[in-house]
């Protein structure tokens, strides 16, 4: 049974049961209004109490039914008026989540109980939707439109006891939130439950409330790029405050029907998805997620304490595993030390705001420079400079110190794998795990398997992802990995675009319009121009290692763009220097203003070099740039370094800006058709057979030929995943 009812004195339980996560799918709609029914005539009823099975409440709607018929039968918002209409008392009780349609139909219950470790939201924004059973027009009811405006717009999941600070729950409880709520409805039955009526109240509106919500809606839109759920979401909170409740709920509704013609929603929901479906990684062998164990990490070390290595111990300890924390000096390690515990002081703080002894929460960080300490660690991460010597180095020292059983994590950004493990005495416990900056805050772990991983070693970095609350998605070994690879055409595009004509702000306006959080100039700046200088001088592509007479835009017979080489001679590394691509307030700063500099030294380039100036408009840049970054992808799918369009997708999402409303690369050049991704790239590459990462890959020449299936039927043209590398 999707509800089950079950009587306590006078006290019906009505428990939702649709494991996970008891979604409210078409068939416990139905369960729910046929068990409330009978409580509600059965006359030895006094009182219902409403909670989810396995310590869940409810995730909300069911997800997967969005777009086909079952959403329409028995509406979630009638079965809630329902609830708020009864004459006997309904409780709620919340344990584990109510979000979505779960605190909807929480909401409409006339008293709310939550334990201590629940949480409650409308997160639908992040689905693409808004809240779409009542919860935009009874949320504002009960704690006011601003409150109302901040849980709605950023959805984000609300721990109980701020809740209960904002007035969402009534009581928060250590123990059983059930018996709690049944011991509440025998309190309040025969009270009078015209106040708790969330649906009757009226709101308390202010004369500025018109400008409140306008200046809401011009910051959103700042915030949200693009996005057109959070605006809807505004709008939905605006009709509370202009319309009665019902002339409300029929605007949310036009709102949900306006959002799901904008494709958005359809874009967001595969994300949601292929997230979910990354943690169940595949291996070229035909192993999958279940048929490995993985082992537990109890206690890790981090080496290298810099930008990368503290967030990596910020993220351990709040995993409770407690960490040893190495650098090469005294003076790193005390910077290094600053660092964390001035993060670890802010999450502590965190903690005590919600209620939790930080102590509890989070694990210790011991620091040294002693190698020989780490002889016990489960795990370790090395996160040191991104050179092959030194990681070498390392893994050597730490092969000699650690116990056999010991895994040995590389957080490189795109070294080889292999060539790390050779040096170790275990290279079936050699793995990287790509964390990206900062790595305490962003949500993306790129797990890269050697030849030689183990499955128990993918299993347990897998699994170490999960309890770091990262989405984890495993790749195969190639130079940069997934995301960093893909990048590569992306920036080439960006340079030639300059040299066409372009200027660095026009470029990224582009970008940013089209929803990236940061166009490809600013991203270089943040990340500093000098690593990549760096890799291409080792490369022999530009520095004294250049052969004598190579033409200055030319590497290898191929279109090569000399600019960032150009702007790194004269000292301009990003933001580190206060001058890159832009110009900043002083060296660190993060305010990019365009630099009349980078214009004239641009006008110079293009002259000297006799380029036909042709600037593109916002169109063409965003064609060039993400046709470039899909191409790549495609290359990837063939190579068997992801297996699937989905993975390279979540990767975009989480760990490079890319707007989740379209979903990532892979499902945009879906989107858009892949016939027309083809037939731009191969005139481009036509035109420009010096420029071959613009060749249409094979792949994609291959689906396009098809007509361009859907998304979910590439992997039966991809086949099995398999590093051809
Ligand atoms: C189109 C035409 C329509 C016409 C009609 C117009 C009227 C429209 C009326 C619509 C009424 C809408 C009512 C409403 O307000 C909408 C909603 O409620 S939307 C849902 C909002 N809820 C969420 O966004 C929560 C999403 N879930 C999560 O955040 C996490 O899953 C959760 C915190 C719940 C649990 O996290 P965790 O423990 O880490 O587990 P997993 O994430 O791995 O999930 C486990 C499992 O469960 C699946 N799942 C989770 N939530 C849902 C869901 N809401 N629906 C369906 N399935 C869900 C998840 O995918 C996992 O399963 P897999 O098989 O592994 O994928
Ligand atoms: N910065 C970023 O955005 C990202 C960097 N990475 C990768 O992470 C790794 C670290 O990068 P960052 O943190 O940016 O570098 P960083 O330069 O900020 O820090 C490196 C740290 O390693 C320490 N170190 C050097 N040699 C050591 C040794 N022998 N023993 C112990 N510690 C030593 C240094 O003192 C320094 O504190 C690199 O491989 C990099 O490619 C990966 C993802 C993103």
């Amino acid at each position: 049974m999707a509800a089950t009812r079950r009587l306590v004195n006078t006290v019906a339980v009505i428990t939702i049961n649709h494991p996970p996560v008891n979604a409210l799918s078409s068939s416990v709609r139905h369960a729910l209004v046929e068990e409330f029914g009978k409580a509600s005539k059965d006359p030895t009823v006094e009182a219902i109490v409403l909670n989810g099975s396995n310590g869940k409440f409810s995730a909300g709607a069911d997800i997967r039914e969005f777009g086909t018929s079952a959403i329409k039968t028995v509406s979630l918002e009638d079965i809630n008026g329902t609830i708020e209409a009864s004459q006997k008392p309904v409780v709620a009780a919340i344990e584990g989540i109510a979000l979505g349609g779960g605190l909807e139909l929480a909401l409409a219950c006339h008293y709310r109980v939550a334990d201590i470790q629940s949480r409650v939201g409308l997160p639908e924004v992040l689905i693409g939707i808004l809240p779409a059973a009542g919860g935009t027009q009874r949320l504002p009811r009960l704690i006011g439109i601003p409150a109302a405006l901040d849980v709605i717009v950023r959805g984000r999941h609300i721990p109980a006891t701020e809740a209960l600070n904002l007035g969402i729950v009534d009581e928060v409880v250590q123990g059983s939130a059930v018996d709690a709520a049944i011991q509440l409805a025998q309190k309040v039955i025969g009270l009078p439950l015209n106040k708790r009526r969330l649906s009757t109240l009226r709101i308390s509106s202010n004369l500025n409330m018109e400008d409140f919500l306008d200046t809401t809606v011009e910051k959103t839109k700042k915030q949200f790029r693009g996005a057109q759920a959070p605006m809807a979401c505004i709008e939905a909170v605006r009709a509370s405050v202009l319309l009665p409740y019902h002339r409300g709920v029929e605007k949310e509704r036009q709102l949900f029907l306006s959002l799901w013609a904008t494709g958005q929603p359809q874009a967001q929901q595969y994300a949601f998805f292929s997230e979910r479906e990354a943690a169940k990684w595949s291996h070229p062998s035909g192993a999958r997620w279940y048929s490995e164990e993985p082992k537990l990490v109890r206690t890790a070390a981090v080496i290298g304490l810099g930008t990368m290595g503290r967030g990596i111990v910020i993220s351990l300890s709040k995993a409770n595993i407690p960490v040893i924390a190495i650098e090469q000096d005294a003076y790193q390690l005390e910077m290094g030390k600053k660092a964390v515990n001035s993060l670890l002081e802010r999450e502590a703080e965190k903690l005590k705001q919600q209620g939790f002894s930080p102590g509890s929460k989070l694990a210790s960080v011991h620091f040294t420079l002693a190698f020989g300490e780490l002889q016990d660690v489960d795990l370790v991460i090395e996160a040191v400079y991104e050179n092959m010597e030194l990681k070498k180095e390392i893994f050597r020292k730490l092969s000699s110190v650690c116990k056999s059983n010991a895994f040995l994590c590389t957080n490189t950004s795109g070294l080889n794998i292999d060539e790390i493990a050779s040096v170790t005495d275990r290279p079936n416990q050699v793995i990287g795990t790509h964390f990206f900056s900062p790595a305490n805050i962003m949500k993306l772990l790129e797990v890269v398997r050697g030849q030689q991983t183990s499955l128990t070693t993918i299993a347990t970095a897998m699994n170490l992802g999960k309890i770091l609350g990262k989405v984890t998605v495993l790749v195969g070994n190639c130079p940069l990995f997934v995301g960093n690879r893909m990048l590569g055409p992306y920036l080439e595009q960006a340079s030639y675009l300059l040299e066409e004509g372009c200027y660095p702000e026009t470029v990224d306006r582009a970008m940013e319009e089209f929803g990236f959080a940061m166009g490809p100039f600013r991203m270089m700046d943040l990340a500093g121009l000098d690593v990549g200088w760096r890799s291409r001088t080792e490369k022999g592509l530009t520095g004294a290692n250049v052969p004598q007479g190579t033409p200055a835009r030319k590497r290898l017979g191929n279109r090569y763009s000399p600019l960032a080489d150009l702007l790194c001679e004269s000292g301009r590394f990003g933001q580190k220097t206060g001058k890159g691509w832009y110009q900043y307030e002083k060296p660190g700063g993060r305010t990019a203003r365009p630099d009349p500099w980078v214009k004239d030294f641009l006008q110079k380039y293009r002259k000297t070099h006799q380029i036909k100036q042709q600037p593109s408009n916002q169109e063409q840049i965003v064609e060039r740039c993400v046709y470039a970054l899909a191409n790549e992808g495609f290359r990837i799918l063939e190579d068997g370094i992801a297996s699937c369009p989905e993975d390279i997708d979540v990767i975009y999402n989480n760990g490079y800006g890319w707007p989740k409303y379209r979903g990532g690369p892979m499902y945009y050049a879906s989107f858009v058709g892949l016939p027309k991704v083809f037939n731009t790239l191969e005139k481009y590459y036509k035109a420009n057979a010096d420029v071959p990462s613009m060749k249409p890959a094979f792949l994609l020449k291959k689906l396009a030929a098809v007509g361009g299936p859907p998304i979910k039927e590439w992997r039966l043209q991809v086949g099995k995943p398999v590093n051809k590398l």
